[in-house]
């Protein structure tokens, strides 16, 4: 089969998964309007392109939190890699490593981080990680993410409880099959369930603050209000996400949040994004509005479920292609080029 774009790869993948799997792939919660919202709402902005600028040699790489990628493109945490191909979290490591970005490995990883690590020595990854109610077994997860070489930890604060997916709840999916596990979870000779708890709160952050010298990334940040809070405890970045439209359902498209969250943060700390990202132009127009760089989520599971390390790496390919096609199209030189006055809201 032809892939031309990121969304023939989920074709491809929907056609080799399990139903009930590429389902808890795609899904989101409820009637599923923000996981629309979130790719709908890219189509609904314009780009403005710049002309003759002599833009010759273009430069998409930057700097985040010390780690290097050569795009501002980042694999956005997602569970249950094995589900899609049966090196899971290796083969997508791997495939960053190529593309030369930094992979979010998630807490839900069906591989080991040591072993995700040892698969790809070339990747720079960073962490995601799930406050534990039981903050001494939460200390033994981040600690592991850092003896690993993980050089970020990235907490995703949106989800005090389970999203409602009722494809999941209509397909009886809830459990990884026989011989799969949240491998970042083992504590002795158990493996332990992830909880989500309403009580998290702030001093849980301060907590994990004082734990740890890593960088923190709050992600799932939605609110204004939150993100100026973030700022005064400590974080590296600020993660404006939806969860992919995973957990409360009808949160505006997350690109329609950015320039709010954008405006509070000010540019104390980078502000990344994640949610509808499917082609290279998507990603400039988050980065004219404020974004310092981006994380894709499904797109690379359609990779990994299409054609396993291969697949996840043509797939970050092709958006790296699309980001340098765009800029230059956009007259930018680099990155830095893009502001909000290259982007028009259409409709
Ligand atoms: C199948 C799947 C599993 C996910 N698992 C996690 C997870 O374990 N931790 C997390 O913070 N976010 C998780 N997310 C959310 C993603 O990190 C990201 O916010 C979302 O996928 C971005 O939207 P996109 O899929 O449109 O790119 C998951 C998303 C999907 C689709
Ligand atoms: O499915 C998800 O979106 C997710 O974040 C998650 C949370 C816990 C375990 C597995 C996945």
């Amino acid at each position: 089969m032809e892939r031309w774009s990121l969304r023939e790869f989920e074709a491809e993948a929907r056609a080799r998964l399990d139903p009930a799997h590429y389902d808890y792939f795609a899904g989101g919660a409820g009637d599923e309007v923000t996981v629309r919202a979130n790719e709908a709402a890219f189509a609904r902005i314009g780009l403005l392109p710049r002309v003759l600028r002599g833009a010759a040699k273009l430069e998409t790489g930057l700097t985040l939190l010390g780690s290097r990628a050569a795009m501002p493109v980042l694999v956005a945490p997602t569970a249950f890699h094995r589900l899609a191909d049966p090196e899971g979290e290796r083969a997508t490591a791997r495939a960053a490593a190529a593309a030369e970005t930094i992979m979010i490995v998630s807490m839900a990883a069906t591989v080991a981080i040591e072993e995700v690590a040892a698969a790809a020595p070339g990747a720079e990854l960073w962490f995601q990680l799930y406050v534990q109610p039981d903050l001494a077994f939460t200390e033994t997860v981040v600690r592991r993410a850092e003896a690993a070489g993980c050089r970020a930890l990235v907490v995703t604060v949106d989800s005090p409880v389970l999203g409602r997916r009722e494809r999941d709840l209509r397909n009886g999916f809830h459990d990884l099959p026989e011989g799969l596990c949240c491998e970042n979870l083992r504590d002795g000779d158990r493996v332990r369930p992830i909880l989500m708890s309403p009580e998290l709160s702030w001093e849980h952050l301060d907590r994990l603050r004082e734990m740890t010298a890593l960088p923190i990334v709050v992600k799932g940040v939605t609110h204004p209000g939150d993100a100026r809070i973030a700022l005064d405890h400590d974080v590296s970045a600020i993660m404006v996400s939806n969860h992919g439209g995973r957990q409360l359902d009808t949160v505006p498209a997350s690109i329609d949040l950015l320039p709010d969250i954008a405006a509070a943060v000010g540019g104390a700390v980078p502000v990344l994004l994640d949610g509808g990202i499917r082609r290279g132009t998507d990603v400039l127009k988050a980065l004219a509005l404020g974004a310092a760089a981006v994380a894709v989520g499904r797109p690379v599971i359609w990779g990994l479920a299409a054609d396993g390390e291969r697949g996840a790496s043509r797939v970050l390919g092709r958006l790296r292609a699309e980001v340098e096609h765009a800029l230059t199209l956009c007259g930018c030189a680099s990155i830095g080029d893009l502001d909000p006055g290259m982007v028009r809201r259409t409709c």
